[in-house]
């Protein structure tokens, strides 16, 4: 792997650093992911999050029933309508997730050198002598030595109420562990994590089939988050999606959890639409020295791949407070410079107290960051990485990029119909925003006409930079002729009411004319 001495563009003015940051009228280019629950999930409040910035809610299945999600939904829907922002939806699955059911809710306080045992039998109650758990297998995955960590459903790090132990001994069903620290365990429902061993149960288990075959496909859910351990996991899910419908198109993102899911990255990310790092887990399961290399090593491979990268876990210790640490500030500059193109917040938004101050602070600290990012030195190792002859459509996005660039182009207006062109300017990482105009194409499956291009639109809200804008069905014909002047109005009109485009601004547009795919200069008059 080739790395980049210089994320940054040098020198940094120091005085640069006392000016206020202007306030946007328009959200960092980096997308934010909100998972959206107790505390986020009132019309109210997600319509908050909206303005804040958050382009995709995250449902997460390891937890609540669908009726609650789908409460949720019709909540974010309502928020949607009244925000007028678009907002993807993210489906995560629970997948071979280990977690202990505690019934009673009673908080479960353990006692450090006491032994507490982990059971399969699901009938018994949680008690600081007896945990059970939600999988028959592991005493046979596990011996003596192994370290197990317990924590709140997604556990902060920075909460006291995380446990580790050490597996003492494993009689038939039953493990026996000695607890290595005292904690108080809360909540409904606690994670378990074993470090490197492997989990003898499918990627998507029966009940994630029975929610995506059910709730998935009645939500027509933009993006499925897949818990990956192999490229043949994708395939699977791929192959399970491509007999439901609509939701055939639905994007799947591999969500690497562990060293199984690290040791087969390549394959994985040639099948998967997306990445997302989930470094709660993987942070677990790595040395902490070496969490960093790992991300750095991922993002750049999904940069150069084209494909969209998701970090997780990046302002835990805002789930109880108004300002994250300077550590974790620090790490969400980190995760923009090294090329992300969203961050994931769980617990902060799930909950926090403060899931709309959590967004837009995320959202301030990525555009500083995104303002300092070394394009130039990116965008060759871009080009570099592909090589040559370069496709057609390549060279025509990185053109437009480097072109907007020259001219100091307000923003890159970009046809699209598949998404594809767009998020190929978005893999040059334009420092304008990019207005991606998706134009519905009429199709039929011989029992009905729809229009394509609201999946297209909603799933570039993940990719860093993408703005995407729905044309009206009304002008698919008008595309053919290769014209769009009308919907090219649209598109600047659209961008005058973002207030990223001004009078006499200059606008890059990339769009086919006949045959041809061209990047065109425009100056805007007023
Ligand atoms: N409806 C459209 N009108 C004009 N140009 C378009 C349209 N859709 C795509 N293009 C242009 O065609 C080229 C291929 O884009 P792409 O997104 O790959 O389209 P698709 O895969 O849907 O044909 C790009 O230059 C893009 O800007
Ligand atoms: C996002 C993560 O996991 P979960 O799906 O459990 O929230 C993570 O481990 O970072
Ligand atoms: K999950
Ligand atoms: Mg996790």
């Amino acid at each position: 792997m080739h790395s980049s001495p210089l994320l940054l563009e040098e020198p940094i003015r120091m005085v640069s650093v006392l000016e206020p940051s202007k306030p946007s009228f328009f959200p960092a280019m980096t997308k934010i992911v909100g998972t959206l629950g107790p505390k986020s999930r009132s019309v109210d409040i997600i319509s908050r999050c909206l303005g804040a910035g958050m382009s995709v809610a995250r449902l997460d299945f390891s937890w609540g029933d669908p009726e609650y999600h789908q409460e949720t939904l019709e909540n974010l829907r309502a928020a949607i309508k009244r925000t007028k922002k678009l907002c993807a939806v993210m489906l995560d699955t629970m997948g071979p997730e280990l977690q202990i059911v505690n019934k009673t809710e009673q908080p479960i306080t353990l006692e450090e050198d006491t032994l507490v045992v982990l059971t399969p039998d699901q009938n018994k109650e949680a008690s600081s002598k007896l945990l059970p758990l939600n999988f028959s297998g592991l005493s046979k995955a596990i011996k003596k030595g192994d370290t197990i960590f317990i924590g709140k459903y997604l556990f902060t790090g920075s909460e006291t109420a995380s446990v580790w132990l050490e597996v003492n001994e494993v009689n038939g069903d039953d493990i026996s562990c000695l607890v290595k620290n005292t904690a108080t365990l809360s909540g409904p429902l606690f994670t378990v994590h074993v470090s490197q061993i492997h989990i003898d149960l499918p990627s998507l288990t029966d009940k994630d089939k029975e929610v995506i075959r059910t709730w998935g496909v009645r939500n027509n859910i933009d993006i499925l988050s897949l818990y990956t351990r192999h490229a043949q996991d994708i395939c699977h899910a791929r192959e399970f999606l491509s007999n439901l419908g609509d939701i055939k198109q639905t994007h799947i993102f591999a969500k690497i959890e562990n060293i199984e899911g690290l040791t087969n990255f390549d394959g994985i990310l040639k099948e998967a639409d997306g990445i997302i790092l989930a470094r709660g887990n993987l942070g677990i399961e790595l040395p902490p020295e070496k969490v960093f290399l790992f991300q750095k090593a991922a993002i750049y491979k999904c940069n150069m791949a084209g494909k969209p990268v998701v970090v997780t876990r990046v302002v835990d210790s805002m789930t109880d407070n108004l300002r994250p640490t300077r550590a974790e500030a620090t790490d969400v500059a980190n995760a923009v410079l090294d090329g992300s193109d969203a961050i994931l917040l769980g617990a902060e938004t799930l909950r926090g107290q403060y899931p709309v101050e959590t967004i837009s602070t995320v959202g301030k600290i990525c555009a500083e960051a995104e303002k300092v990012h070394n394009q130039d030195l990116y965008f060759k190792k871009a080009v570099k990485h592909v090589g040559e002859p370069m496709s057609h459509l390549e060279a025509i996005a990185s053109s437009a990029v480097r072109a907007a660039i020259k001219v100091r182009a307000s923003v890159i207006i970009c046809f699209t119909s598949s998404g594809r062109a767009a998020r190929l300017i978005a893999k040059y990482r334009p420092t304008m925003p990019v207005i991606s105009v998706v134009v519905p194409q009429l199709k039929t499956n011989q029992l009905k006409w729809t229009f394509t291009g609201a999946f297209e639109a909603r799933q570039s809200l993940i990719v860093r930079g993408l703005f995407p804008l729905l044309a009206d069905p009304s002008h698919p014909a008008e595309s053919k002729s290769g014209t769009n002047e009308s919907i090219l109005k649209v598109a600047l009109e659209h961008g005058k009411a973002f207030g990223i485009v001004k009078p006499h601004d200059r606008v890059v547009v990339c769009q086919k004319l006949g045959d041809s795919s061209v990047v065109k200069i425009i100056e805007l008059e007023d």
